[in-house]
């Protein structure tokens, strides 16, 4: 065969040899290649291991760090970086004396610590302050004792000229930015000394505002570590309740003890005097009596120039402060103490905002890779994970405050919300007249339900019925209801209240027939229904079972009342006209409560032509009645709302209002009430705007004012709601105004000097007292003609007043 013909055959020749060894080569391919792959992962998993950080020691870690006067040309981040790992370095001495493994946190940046002021006790004045926060009276009425007594104590001293008489301050009426950002400043020769008096509660309270204050505080970059360092110290005394909460590991007087701990950090640990802690069932006053002598001993030695004492457990020397230091690590929200922060010219970070300081720290890893715990959720809630953040119930079924309620007749749903009967709904059941929603605006009381699926509130209203006891503020933090879930609590409870009329004299069966479908639901009662998350899913709810809302809300959340949908009638409550005269009144948690209330007043104004928008105000004598007519119509003018209700508050007689300040002496009569809605219907009128005063209802001590461009029909007053209307339009989807459900004409009865009861309801007097009435009080348009109608005048909250005395209707 010549090479030609073999060559030729080479091909077939190659195609039968693969045929025949195929399979074993394509096994050895595919063996080898899987070969090579697995020695490349293996090598480079070594490379990946041997690339990992040598673990560092200290003496490296040390090397590695520049100061912060090294640090030019860094960015912020890394300076930052750079701070949080120089924190690190504490002392050795501290290092060593640390029972537990040291928690590093990072420190926002503050300016160059205040060392406390010389006091010079030859010319120097000693300021004691008595602080004291009070719920329900106790604390109050002890430290009213205790400043009494301690001031007959320097007054009969006539050694310690340098002694001021003590001042007692309420820390609900006062500015904490005026005392727990600096010591006050005033006459630069007087030093002050703290001493608090605090209560514990275990619900969420005005208590814990004041304690995130000084926590704030202390984070607080833009302000010094220990801007309290200036007193000459401070001295905390805690009530509590051995009864229900019998150790200090189960509560006792929990709150007193984080207040003197974070005091302790402001002031740079100037603990006059150790904690006290009195029990309120036990012998509390014993306690105070024994605090009392030591803290005069204190004032004594501070007077003589011997200071707080060296080295004497409480007296704040370095021992004690470490003592500090290693509870704040167990309890991980501590801090490393003053001493033994490092002391070094601080270099200010510019950051335009606490978030975004908040914000470098958690996205960006620490250039050092060696562990760095950070904590900064303290200082601004919202940097809290929801995972972290353990969410309570507002009211829980085992607490006090759900008991309290309950006894007082209101039915808890869930957790956080409630409702009561109203005392109108059951006069209205018997034919005893409704309130005045009925008279003004059509609403029969029984066909009324009276809920708010918020009992928190976050004002602390001098006039609330329930301040003392009901959950305060600023934030929604609880374990949160779904709103089918309070829409069926709150009509199933409400129904079962109304059934429980069935028995009682004089309720009329088609009432009580009536009663038992609910056409309308006062969102109000007590708390702040806007705070509730799902507000809008709960009107709506409301709304498809054709049940009217009113929903009254305090001002003080205008993005909720932004985001609000439409309800039948939206109320913002206006209980003053002026920012100081807010703060005393309402005593809002908001530091910014003027602010958010002037929000609120514009967004109003912005939605008057989606709903009716009502102005709720409650008039408390003393507080917020004289010489604000001018301002309540600034406000008006503001808001330009469709109707102003004006209401005399009503006494609670409870020791709650007695300690906020509120007795019978402010209860405004109603020729008052009546005198200052004329005043200021005139007001309004010399400014241009149509306001006119359309109906009122005596007995609720309430008087009605309205826009006549949109409220007067033909000159007849149209106060009335069309309901029906109401829905249709609102389930139309549709854009629609208020003037498109008016109501009927507002009946004669109702309008202003008719006195506003239905003639066809029956006028009962207590205790029979109809006979040889005399008519007490009366006056202003309203009341005159009333009288000429043979309509009684009544007293302060609503009380008819007779010949014999009070009597309530
Ligand atoms: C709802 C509620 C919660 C309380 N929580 C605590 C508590 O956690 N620890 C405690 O020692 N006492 C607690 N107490 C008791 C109060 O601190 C005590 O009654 C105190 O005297 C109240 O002071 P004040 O009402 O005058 O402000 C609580 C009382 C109530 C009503």
């Amino acid at each position: 065969m010549d090479v030609s013909t073999r060559l030729g055959q080479l091909p077939t020749e190659i195609l039968e040899i693969w045929h025949a060894h195929r399979l074993p080569v394509i096994f050895s391919a595919i063996s080898l290649i899987a070969a090579i792959r697995l020695i490349q992962n293996a090598r480079r998993k070594r490379e990946k291991l041997s690339l990992s950080p040598v673990p560092i020691s200290p003496a490296k870690k040390d090397e590695d760090i520049s100061l912060p006067w090294q640090l030019e040309g860094r960015t912020e981040k890394q300076e930052l970086d750079l701070e949080l790992r120089a924190e690190d370095s504490s002392p050795p001495l501290v290092q060593q004396r640390s029972r537990v493994p040291k928690t590093v946190k990072g420190v926002k940046l503050k300016s160059g610590q205040k060392q406390a002021k010389d006091f010079d006790h030859t010319t120097d004045k000693i300021q004691p302050l008595i602080f004291f926060s009070s719920l329900a009276g106790t604390t109050e009425v002890f430290a009213t004792k205790f400043a009494e007594e301690l001031t007959t104590w320097i007054e009969n001293t006539s050694e310690l000229p340098s002694l001021l008489k003590p001042e007692l301050l309420d820390l609900s009426y006062i500015e904490y930015d005026d005392y727990f950002i600096s010591p006050p400043k005033t006459d630069p020769n007087t030093k002050y000394v703290y001493l608090v008096l605090l209560p514990s509660y275990d619900i969420d309270t005005v208590l814990d505002i004041f304690l995130e204050n000084l926590q704030e505080t202390h984070n607080d970059f833009r302000i010094d570590t220990a801007p309290l360092s200036g007193l000459l110290g401070y001295t905390v005394f805690g009530f509590g309740d051995k009864q229900g909460w019998p150790t200090e590991e189960e509560g006792f007087c929990s709150q007193a003890k984080q207040v003197d701990k974070w005091l302790a950090k402001l002031t740079a640990r100037k603990r006059a005097f150790p904690l006290g802690m009195g029990d309120v069932k036990g012998a509390a006053q014993e306690r105070l009596n024994e605090w009392r002598l030591g803290v005069q001993e204190v004032l004594a030695e501070i007077a003589a120039g011997k200071g707080l004492g060296d080295g004497v457990a409480g007296s704040g020397d370095a021992v004690e402060s470490d003592e500090e230091d290693i509870e704040g690590v167990e309890n991980s929200d501590d801090e490393t103490p003053v001493s033994t922060k490092a002391r070094r010219p601080q270099k200010l970070v510019r950051v335009d905002d606490l978030e975004d300081l908040g914000r470098m720290i958690n996205t960006e890893e620490p250039a050092d890779s060696a562990p760095l715990a950070i904590d900064f959720t303290t200082y601004k809630s919202k940097l809290k994970t929801p995972a972290v953040v353990q969410l309570k119930e507002m009211v829980p079924t085992s607490s006090p405050t759900h008991a309290s309620l309950t006894k007082q007749g209101y039915s808890i749903i869930g957790s956080h919300s409630g409702v009561k009967i109203c005392r109108w709904t059951k006069s209205a059941l018997r034919g005893r007249g409704s309130c005045y929603k009925y008279s003004f605006y059509g609403i029969a009381s029984h066909l009324c339900m009276e809920a708010t699926p918020s009992l928190s509130c976050s004002n602390k209203c001098v006039f609330c019925w329930r301040h003392g006891t009901n959950p305060v503020g600023t934030t929604w933090r609880w374990v949160t209801d779904a709103p089918e879930v309070i829409f069926d609590g709150i009509t199933t409870a409400h129904y079962k209240k109304i059934k429980a009329m069935k028995g009682v004299p004089g309720v009329r069966a088609e009432r009580f027939a009536e009663a038992m479908r609910i056409r309308h639901c006062a969102l109000s009662l007590v708390g702040e229904p806007i705070f509730y998350p799902h507000i809008n899913g709960l009107v709506a709810i409301m709304h498809a079972n054709r049940i009217s809302t009113f929903l009254v809300c305090n001002a003080q959340h205008p993005a909720q009342l932004e985001a609000l949908i439409p309800v039948t009638q939206l109320y913002v409550s206006i209980d003053a006209s002026n920012k100081d005269s807010l703060r005393k009144i309402d005593r809002p948690l908001h530091r910014d409560f003027w602010e958010r209330f002037c929000a609120c007043l514009d967004i109003l104004k912005k939605r008057r032509f989606e709903q009716r928008t009502v102005f709720r105000l409650t008039l408390v004598k003393n507080f917020n009645m004289a010489d604000e007519v001018r301002g309540y119509a600034d406000l008006v003018e503001r808001a330009l709302p469709g109707f102003v209700e004006v209401k005399g508050v009503t006494y609670c007689g409870t020791s709650a209002a007695g300690g906020a300040g509120i007795t019978m002496e402010n209860v405004p009569f109603y020729e008052e009430v009546a005198a200052f809605v004329e005043a200021l219907a005139e007001e309004l009128s010399n400014r241009g705007l149509h306001y006119g005063i359309a109906a009122e209802h005596a007995h609720s001590c309430c008087v009605l004012l309205a826009d006549k461009e949109r409220f007067l029909r033909d000159g007849k007053w149209a106060t009335r709601i069309d309901f029906e209307k109401f829905f249709e339009l609102y389930e139309g989807g549709g854009e629609w105004r208020p003037e498109d459900y008016i109501g009927g004409d507002t009946p004669e009865w109702a309008l202003w000097g008719n006195g506003g009861f239905d003639p066809r309801d029956t006028r009962v007097w207590t205790k029979g007292k109809n006979k040889g009435r005399v008519i007490v009080g009366g006056g202003g348009v309203g009341s005159e003609k009333a009288k000429r109608q043979g309509v009684e005048t009544v007293g302060p909250g609503g009380m008819v007043l007779d010949g014999a005395g009070v009597v309530e209707i």
